[in-house]
């Protein structure tokens, strides 16, 4: 699991660990290992040309004191002043003191560049990049020249992920004590570039609980529901499925297609595209009423295509099991009819359904997604998937919010959602916890759609759906199969 904490849990932990450590020795361990991520990416560090951005406050210190271990080592290093008068001091002299200058302007040396460590804001950043950042971040990236972020690209809020302006967009972010939300969140995690965590002994000092937190395939594996020899199809669950239309068949194809890749023993059917779901999986039990017909379940997926059958929408909200709900569902969705559930509910939302549930513009719930899904939960007392760039999961009680670190934009395809409901509610009929069957059920659909992705593209959600025994393999035996998948970091 990858932990994020924010600036405040972070500010508090390293407190307790300066107190009890010499002066400096936390910027030093973040300065080496800068320093040894930058040598790595370099491979020849000897004659590098190296520019650093460096800003007001330690984030900068941190940027001078790599750039002068990389000096030592014979590269050649420009630091480049955004706040000449309030440099950070020791760093400077160590740079200087090491064969590295001052560029009087910073667009001639980021023009011949291989390498520019961004240094302007980490954690002390508040809001976008300051006007006279600007025109360097946009030289820096219009250069030829590796672009490494220093604990966060400046400019990103590292508490939410929103972007409020400009902010500096790198190929790689060298991070230290701990991941931030907005490393892991779009669209700051679209700044971010990959993701690499340097261990400056802080863990011991963070809270236990962390604010977001991202599966990886060992935490998935563990989570999968596997059959053992006292199974039988009814012991490891059956998922009802009530979707489709006359006029939407396919989605209840689709959501049937990832229900039975979802590790229950049985799915069943119920609604007007029976004829279109058992034509294509005899596997699947059908009928064609009301979802009170189908008989036992232990969790119900609602709504992908289900048109205007609200009736079917809260017959299922009535029953005792866990409840999933998507599309169209919730469109239709009654809030007074999840208040009176003691069993679990999990709605998932792409950004246009969460912004018609909050009463707000689209725009706003893609800007702002994790303040988003935290306030969705709360206010339907469900947990909630926010799908798209990066999908979010959070519970309704809090605890760490689930980003999902396997998304491709191949999954933007129609149908798609279909699938991972199915999915989803498939893994909650085995028992899974709805915030486990949902984050698990992101990683799964996204790890499927890489899969595929490398087979070719594009994708549709078919492929998706027939992909994923590919990804239940690909998390249980990561050493084996088609090389991609593993976390970005
Ligand atoms: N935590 C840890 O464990 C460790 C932390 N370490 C490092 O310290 C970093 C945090 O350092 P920090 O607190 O000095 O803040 P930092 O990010 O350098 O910003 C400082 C100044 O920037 C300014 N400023 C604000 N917004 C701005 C904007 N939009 N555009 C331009 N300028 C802006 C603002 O000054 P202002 O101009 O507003 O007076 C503010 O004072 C952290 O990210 C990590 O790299 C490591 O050394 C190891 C241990
Ligand atoms: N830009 C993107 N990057 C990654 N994943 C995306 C992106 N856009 C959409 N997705 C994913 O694609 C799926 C689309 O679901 P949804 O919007 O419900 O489509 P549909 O209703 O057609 O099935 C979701 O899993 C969502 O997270
Ligand atoms: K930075």
């Amino acid at each position: 699991m990858r932990s994020a904490y924010s600036v405040e849990e972070v500010r508090h932990a390293e407190e307790r660990l300066m107190a009890r450590l010499p002066d400096g020795v936390l910027m030093q361990r973040a300065a080496a290992g800068l320093a040894a991520a930058c040598a790595g990416l370099l491979g020849r560090v000897y004659g590098a040309r190296v520019v650093l951005l460096v800003g007001s406050g330690a984030n900068g210190g941190d940027t001078l004191w790599a750039g002068a271990r990389l000096a030592r080592r014979g590269a050649g290093v420009a630091a480049v002043l955004l706040a000449p008068e309030r440099t950070h001091e020791a760093g400077l002299a160590a740079l200087l003191a090491a064969g590295g200058r001052i560029a009087d302007d910073p667009f001639e040396p980021l023009a011949a560049a291989d390498l520019v460590l961004d240094g302007i804001t980490g954690i002390g950043g508040r809001g976008g990049l300051r006007p006279d950042a600007v025109p360097v971040a946009r030289a820096a990236r219009g250069s030829d020249a590796v672009v490494v972020a220093v604990d966060l690209p400046s400019g990103v809020e590292a508490d939410t992920g929103e972007v409020r302006g400009e902010a500096l967009r790198a190929d790689l972010t060298v991070t230290f004590g701990t991941y931030k939300p907005g490393l892991l969140v779009d669209p700051a995690r679209g700044h971010a570039g990959a993701v690499r965590l340097v261990d400056i002994g802080l863990g011991g000092e963070l809270p236990s609980v962390p604010r977001l937190e991202a599966l990886q395939h060992a935490d998935v594996a563990r989570m999968l529901p596997l059959p053992g020899a006292g199974s039988d199809k009814y012991r490891r669950g059956v998922v009802g499925v009530a979707a489709g239309s006359a006029r939407y068949p396919g989605a209840a194809v689709l959501a049937v297609a990832g229900a039975l890749r979802g590790g229950a023993g049985a799915v069943r059917y119920v609604g007007p595209a029976a004829d279109a779901v058992i034509a294509r999986f005899p596997e699947c039990l059908v009928g064609t009423g009301q979802p009170g017909t189908a008989g036992r379940v232990q969790s119900w997926v609602v709504g992908p295509g289900i048109g205007d059958r609200g009736d079917a929408v809260r017959e299922v909200l009535a029953a005792d099991v866990p409840v999933l709900v998507d599309a169209d569902g919730l469109r239709l969705l009654d809030a007074a009819d999840l208040r009176g559930r003691t069993a679990p509910t999990l709605l998932t939302p792409h950004a246009g359904e969460a912004a018609a549930l909050l009463g707000v513009a689209r725009e706003e719930v893609e800007a702002a997604r994790l303040a988003s899904v935290r306030e969705l939960a709360a206010r339907y007392g469900a947990t909630v998937l926010l799908k798209g760039s990066t999908t979010l999961v959070a519970d309704p009680g809090g605890g760490a919010v689930r980003a999902d670190p396997m998304g491709t934009p191949w999954l933007a395809t129609a149908g798609s959602g279909d699938v991972l409901s199915g999915l989803a509610g498939s893994l909650l009929a085995a028992g899974l916890d709805a915030r486990d069957a949902a984050s698990a059920a992101a990683y799964l659909h996204g790890l499927a759609a890489r899969l595929a992705a490398a087979r070719g593209t594009p994708l549709t959600a078919h492929d998706v759906a027939a992909t994923l025994p590919e990804a239940w393999h690909g998390v249980r035996e990561p050493g084996e199969g088609a090389g991609v998948g593993g976390s970005r970091a």
